[in-house]
């Protein structure tokens, strides 16, 4: 693949191809080298110095493309030399395959597969996620040897409806460290209009890399899934220009007003109260599972069944996330949150 032909990566990607050698120094300066299928990563000139690493993740679900366009954008400004680094950057296409295919997974949602112990690899999309997993190690090393901040942004658009279009799920960091404001306001400066913490684990990429690489990571969600070249109506504008900041230059600083977390990152901030497991064939959501995310959830309605077991809303201003009642038993229908 030459500088020219490089700016289809993707295409290169979903056509099948690995086996791409990239010329040497690119356009800016930067070195290039294509890791696996869908895993590039670009190293500044001046690798001393750089301000910090930094993952960008898209495709988990192979049917939210808008996510995937941005990235592929980002990939041809690097190899035109119009984007120049100052910091590492290493991008994603998480689940190959099912971009291919437009779907949301092949065989397993792969953002339930991550953080497990490494047998049963027995389909593609658990493979890929361990192979996912040791990249960003790998990637991710070189930063704790420099003592460089880590960060992994895993970009998501929604198969629902949504009363607030742009949020970000944050994983709680590692054991001994906080929320931290700074990072919800540059977010919702990347216009993001409202971040939901989470502080019990999980099984998603964005907490593997948060757990397992000390990475600050946010899953992000941008707007509708939608196919590959029906996104013009997602506008990731503000998206693009915070990933180009940190790719060329650094850590944008807000000033932090106000007491309330709200105040303070300036949008919305719920905390997740819990999570509806779906447990047996016999789960049964008692609100269309189309509702819109962030739809008000009245105390004491009965919210689901299981068999014998049943939720209710005992939480006062709840809404709800991610309602799925069509999901494998073992795993979340939704998701209750509240004002943090
Ligand atoms: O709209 C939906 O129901 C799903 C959107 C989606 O894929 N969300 C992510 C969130 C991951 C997280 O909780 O960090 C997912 O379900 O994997
Ligand atoms: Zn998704």
């Amino acid at each position: 693949m030459t500088a020219q032909t490089a700016r289809s990566f993707l295409a290169e990607t979903l056509a099948g191809n690995t086996a791409i050698s990239l010329p040497f120094p690119l356009p800016g300066g930067a070195s290039g080298q294509v890791m696996d299928e869908g895993i590039i990563r670009f190293d500044p000139q001046d690798g001393a110095g750089r301000e910090l690493d930094l993952v960008v993740s898209c495709g988990v679900h192979g049917n939210e493309t808008a996510p995937v366009e941005l990235v592929e954008r980002l990939i041809a400004r690097i190899f035109s030399g119009e984007l120049k680094l100052r910091n590492r950057v290493m991008f994603v296409f998480g689940n190959v395959e099912a971009l291919r295919r437009g779907t949301r997974f092949v065989e397993e949602d792969m953002n339930r597969l991550f953080c497990r112990a490494p047998e049963n690899d027995d389909n593609t999309e658990r493979r890929r996620a361990t192979m996912l997993e040791m990249h960003l190690l790998r990637f991710f090393g070189r930063a704790v040897a420099d003592q460089k901040p880590r960060y992994h942004y895993d970009l998501h658009t929604a198969i629902h409806g949504s009363l607030i279009e742009k949020f970000a799920i944050y994983p709680l960091p590692r054991q001994g460290r906080q929320f931290s404001v700074q990072e919800m306001a540059r977010l919702h400066h990347a216009g993001v209009e409202a971040i939901l913490l989470q502080s019990t684990t999980s099984t998603t990429f964005s907490f593997f890399s948060n757990r397992y690489c000390d990475a600050t990571s946010f899953t992000v969600e941008l707007g509708s899934a939608r196919p590959f070249g029906q996104n013009d109506s997602v506008d990731l504008g503000k998206m693009e220009a915070y990933l180009t900041q940190l790719i060329g230059e650094g850590l944008p600083q807000h000033p932090l007003h106000g007491e309330s977390y709200a105040a303070q990152v300036g949008c919305p901030v719920f905390r997740v109260s819990r999570e509806i497991i779906k447990h047996s064939r016999e789960f049964r959501l008692l609100i269309d599972g189309k509702t819109d995310n962030f739809t008000p959830l009245p105390q004491g309605m009965l919210l689901a069944e299981d068999g014998e077991h049943q939720t209710v809303v005992t939480e006062a201003s709840a809404r709800i996330i991610f309602p799925n009642p069509d999901v494998v038993p073992g795993q979340r229908a939704g998701l209750i949150i509240v004002p943090a």
